[in-house]
């Protein structure tokens, strides 16, 4: 497996390294060692699956409030998405920037983001399947999130959502909270 860090410190680029034969293909896609080398969250209590139909479909941005944040391990299964990570840790130098990568089961990328950041995607494909590992058990009275569209981010989406919950649209603007 590949890890690169992101320009934010704390989220990571995890690719994996398939061996391909007449078959197809067979890659390792978690390794406690390997992440515990790069100092990396090893423990998954909660493993979770979305499935977007329409193409350009979005969800999130969306994070857990203390003293339920989450580190989440996303990856794409079938299809592909452009996945986002906010940073939202009060301290952070890069508090309110933003940083992205294109997943998809075609790259077998992941993308690991820390506690601390909200977390969205827009699905580029019909039937979108993104597994999460989470290392916190879901709280859903400490669910919490922010708007993509918040000009504080400026997040520069591949399209504009054809599709997106009503809840993700109503969350607060990040001067507004
Ligand atoms: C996150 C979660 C949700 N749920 C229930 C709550 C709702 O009844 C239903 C759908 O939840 P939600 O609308 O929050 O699903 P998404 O909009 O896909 O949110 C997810 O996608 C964004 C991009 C994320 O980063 C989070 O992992 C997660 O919030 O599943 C659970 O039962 N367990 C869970 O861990």
């Amino acid at each position: 497996m590949l890890f690169t860090r992101t320009d934010l410190d704390g989220v990571w680029l995890i690719e994996a390294s398939p061996v391909r034969d007449e078959r197809g293909s067979f890659a390792r896609t978690f390794c406690a060692d390997e992440m515990e080398q790069h100092g990396l969250e090893t423990r998954f209590v909660q493993h979770s699956l979305s499935r977007s139909t329409q193409k350009h479909t979005l969800r999130g941005l969306h994070f857990q409030k203390e003293p339920h944040q989450e580190v989440k391990l996303v990856s794409c299964l079938t299809g592909a998405i452009w996945d986002v990570a906010v940073d939202l840790r009060p301290q952070s130098p890069t508090y309110g920037r933003w940083t992205a990568a294109e997943l998809s089961a075609e790259n077998m990328r992941q993308f690991y983001i820390p506690q601390g950041f909200a977390h969205g995607f827009l699905s580029l494909t019909e039937n979108a399947a993104v597994g999460y590992l989470i290392s916190t058990r879901y709280a859903p009275d400490a669910a919490s999130g922010a708007r993509y569209d918040d000009p504080a981010f400026s997040i520069d989406w591949p399209a504009k959502p054809a599709v997106i919950s009503d809840k993700d649209r109503a969350w607060p603007l990040l001067n507004h909270v």
